[in-house]
């Protein structure tokens, strides 16, 4: 039986890779965007809750399923900025471009590049559903203050992998699949829906 379930994110590069994780499992997966379900506020200090936050309000105007992620990248010598903050590190409008310069700008004073992404994945059956499947996903890497890479989107042009030193973004999808934050916590997830 395949499960219909909508994706409560409005993030082109997250609905990508979901896709791809997704396609082999059978769910039917809609983005909330086709139920013009409009974005959630994300007010919370933990990945956790935000991630809660916006299943149940796409679960509540859909009436589905609903998968979110909450995700970000974490860099150790700004104790864990830009984290929670990472969509909109630079302030309103979000901009990729923007965040990525501001978290160079100010990682430079510092000698420790060291970051992770980090992923929460929640899925609930419906909006009031009370055990939500939760998983998570932790990538380490470094900061670097020059991009490369064309594949990914975000922070992957300046996320490099010291043990392949290649950046995310000069991954293709299917290895940045394979190794990312949100691959594992799909993996996780998974295994808790069977
Ligand atoms: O809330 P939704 O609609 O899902 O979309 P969003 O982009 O606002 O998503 P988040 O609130 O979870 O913020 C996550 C940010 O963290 C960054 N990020 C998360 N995963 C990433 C990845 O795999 N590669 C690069 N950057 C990533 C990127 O800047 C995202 O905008
Ligand atoms: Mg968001």
């Amino acid at each position: 039986m395949t499960t219909k379930l909508v994706l409560a994110s409005n993030n082109a590069g997250k609905l990508k890779e979901f896709g791809q994780l997704l396609a082999p499992l059978g769910f039917e997966v809609h983005a909330q965007r086709e139920f013009n379900v409009p974005e959630a506020e994300e007010p919370h200090p933990t990945f956790v809750e935000n991630a809660l936050a916006k299943a149940r309000h796409a679960a509540r105007l859909t009436g589905l399923p609903a998968l979110a992620d909450d995700s970000g990248v974490c860099v150790n010598a700004l104790g864990g900025a830009p984290g929670v903050h990472s969509a909109r590190y630079a302030g309103e409008p979000k901009s990729d471009e923007r965040n990525n310069r501001k978290l160079v700008d100010d990682l430079a004073a510092h000698g420790d590049k060291s970051a992770y992404y980090y992923c929460v994945l929640v899925f609930v059956r419906h909006a009031e559903d009370p055990q939500p499947l939760i998983a998570e996903g932790r990538w380490d890497g470094e900061i670097i203050a020059e991009p490369r890479g064309e594949g990914g989107f975000g922070y992957d042009p300046y996320f490099l992998l010291p043990a392949s030193g290649k950046t995310v973004a000069e991954l293709d999808a299917d290895e940045k699949n394979r190794l990312s934050h949100r691959g594992q916590a799909l993996r996780a997830l998974v295994e808790k829906l069977k």
